[in-house]
């Protein structure tokens, strides 16, 4: 038999990892959850994942238990199901994708929880195959560190990181998609202020940013010098790039990514 992968919360995020596990291939009868709200606990099981409503009898029977729940609930869900798995017999390796929480705190939290609780920080995009994902490796064994990569791996890239720095993984690619969202629909909007209808700006600005990134990671150029290969002296690049100088665009940015990393830290406090 496969791998047992249990989700404890099925919403955004661990519904994402759920998705993507199965559209890499994974047995949707190998792929468990418990998950309380019942409209996103129907469009799961929809998908042929299997739903709890014991979540000690699920986490006895998981090889993999992904813990997807908001940081701000944890402690008092942790009394919950440790109340729920007080008998069980096996224990499955915990993944959490929680920001904030430490590694230390969940392992206090749950009785259940061996030696072996991984911390990561995927991303949303891993619902499309295409996640940036960071694994905390201290104090995990090898062994564990290899499960939580393997199966990560088919949702996405996996990087290791030591866990002091999941919080800034968290303010940078675990956050970053909605950056990415907004910065997109400021372009679509820039289009249609300029004339383009909706479908035609998102189009090309879509195109433009998925050929911008193939380009820099197949050129060998940095930005900077990409940058200047579409700027013409006193052309039409220049003049807009010196809008984005003017806003303070890069700065922002930093701004941006160092703001959700405090929250993270925060968050665990
Ligand atoms: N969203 C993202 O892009 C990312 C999120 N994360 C992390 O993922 C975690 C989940 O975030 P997200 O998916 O956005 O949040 P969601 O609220 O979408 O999902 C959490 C789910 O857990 C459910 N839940 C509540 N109580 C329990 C319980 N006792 N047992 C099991 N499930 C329960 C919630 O149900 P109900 O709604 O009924 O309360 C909800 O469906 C967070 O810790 C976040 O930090 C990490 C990286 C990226
Ligand atoms: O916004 C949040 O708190 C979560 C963590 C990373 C992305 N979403």
């Amino acid at each position: 038999m496969s791998q047992r992968i249990a989700f404890a919360g099925a919403g955004n995020m661990g519904g994402a990892i759920l998705r993507g596990l199965l559209q890499a291939g994974h047995n949707p009868q190998d792929v468990l959850f418990f998950e309380p709200f019942e409209s996103t606990a129907k469009s799961v099981a929809d998908l042929g994942a299997v739903r709890y409503s014991d979540f000690g009898k699920m986490a006895n029977e998981a090889d993999v238990l992904f813990l997807c729940v908001k940081p701000q609930i944890f402690k008092a869900v942790a009394s919950e199901w440790n109340a729920s798995a007080q008998s069980n017999t096996s224990k499955p390796e915990i993944i959490s994708i929680m920001a904030g929480v430490s590694r230390q705190k969940i392992l206090d939290a749950l009785n259940f929880a061996h030696g072996d609780v991984v911390r990561v920080m995927p991303n949303l995009p891993l619902t499309v195959g295409k996640g940036a994902i960071a694994i905390a490796s201290d104090g995990v064994s090898q062994e564990s560190l290899e499960v939580a990569k393997e199966l990560l791996s088919t949702v996405g890239i996996t990087v290791t990181v030591g866990e002091n720095l999941i919080d800034a993984v968290t303010g940078l690619s675990g956050s970053a998609p909605a950056y990415v969202f907004e910065f997109i629909e400021g372009l679509v909007r820039g289009g249609v202020k300029m004339g383009l209808s909706r479908p035609v700006a998102m189009q090309l600005t879509l195109a433009t940013i998925e050929g911008s990134v193939e380009l820099l990671k197949k050129s060998g150029k940095d930005t900077g010098e990409l940058s200047a290969m579409v700027s013409s002296p006193a052309g039409t690049t220049i003049a807009g790039v010196q809008v984005l100088e003017d806003a303070g665009l890069r700065g922002t940015l930093m701004h941006t990514v160092e703001a959700a990393t405090l929250r993270s830290q925060a968050l665990g406090k």
